[in-house]
């Protein structure tokens, strides 16, 4: 008998509707710098002024310039939902009991999503239910503002400098307006931008570099940015991470004898002719080296041993916000 094909679970995306976050997000980042500041972010929730964060930490420059509004975890454990910031009633009315409805729908529609990558795995549709990584899930939104403006011909400024996403899936809602760019094969210099399209009522789903670990690759964490056009832009980034105790490691099903979990991104160079890149253990990309020394170095190191989540996470934050003394 032919086997039947797995029931896909279908994700509605009517509801939440990507557009309303920027409405909110712009409402929000509309109030005056003083009001922002009495939310200045704790505990990575809450507000960031311009220039506190560098997406690329390896890049010299002042910082990005955009904005940003954190809202942590809402649900199970009431400390940590406790710790999240709103503006006053009184300032914005509505805009908490707002931002809470999208963020439960947003989790409803990211775990949908997860159901459907592990499916495309040949994993049970639960299969990051079971490993605990959706055990009280901890994502967080980031409601973005970027005042676009365009600097002189000769320096690149990014309002979100070249980065991957550090968890699972990145749901992200966007405002219309041109910016986000993605390079298909971050590995490859010089890189190559394109532009992502908007399209109404959807979001742009990225993968993030612990679902590239999980995956071997396969599922490649997708290099992203956003340049400025002149024009103020707004978002909203809803990162699905796994839970900080979740350990990430290499699926089974992504790897064989040809592509071991030790050596699959690993290759420098050398007479394979394979691409050229490196990961070090704590998983900050490498450029690729061409003398015999580091690749004889770089070949040795394990590079996607199995992590605990937290730490990882914790890593690749304190790098990003090194430029703010307010960690
Ligand atoms: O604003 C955007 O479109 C992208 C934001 C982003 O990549 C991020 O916050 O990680
Ligand atoms: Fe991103």
């Amino acid at each position: 008998m032919p086997e039947l094909p797995p029931k896909l679970p279908i994700i509605d995306l009517s509801s939440p509707d990507p557009s309303s976050a920027a409405t909110s997000t712009r409402q929000l980042f509309s109030l005056p710098l003083e009001d922002k500041m009495k939310l200045a972010r704790k505990l990575h929730r809450g507000y960031t002024p311009l220039f506190a964060e560098s997406l690329d930490p390896h890049l010299s420059s002042k910082g990005d310039p955009k904005e940003s509004f954190y809202i942590g975890p809402l649900e199970d454990d009431s400390a940590s939902s406790m710790l999240n910031q709103w503006p006053p009633q009184e300032v914005l009315p509505l805009w908490r009991p707002t931002m809470e409805t999208y963020y439960r729908k947003v989790l409803c529609a990211g775990k949908r999503f997860l159901h459907l990558i592990a499916l495309a795995l040949n994993l049970d549709e639960n299969f990051f239910e079971k490993v605990g990584a959706l055990d009280k899930p901890t994502p967080f939104l980031r409601l973005l503002h970027y005042p676009g403006e365009l600097g002189s011909p000769d320096e690149e400024i990014c309002g979100a400098s070249a980065h991957s996403d550090y968890g699972m899936i990145t749901l992200l809602a966007t405002d219309g307006v041109p910016g986000l760019q993605i390079c298909r094969e971050k590995f490859k210099q010089p890189r190559v931008w394109e532009d992502v399209p908007h399209l109404h009522g959807a979001f742009v789903v990225n993968i993030g570099d612990m679902m590239e670990r999980w995956t071997n690759c396969l599922f490649r964490s997708t290099l992203h940015r956003v340049i400025p056009t002149g024009q103020h832009r707004y978002s909203a980034a809803f990162f699905l991470d796994p839970h900080a105790d979740c350990v990430v490691e290499c699926l089974e099903s992504c790897c064989s004898e040809s592509s071991p979990p030790s050596l699959g991104a690993c290759l420098v160079g050398g007479k394979s002719g394979r691409t050229e890149k490196a990961h070090n253990t704590s998983n900050s990309k490498v450029e690729a080296h061409n003398s015999p020394v580091c690749l004889a170095i770089l070949k040795c190191i394990a590079i996607f041993p199995p992590i605990r989540s937290g730490d990882y996470l914790k890593e690749r934050l304190k790098l990003t916000y090194a430029l703010d003394s307010g960690l």
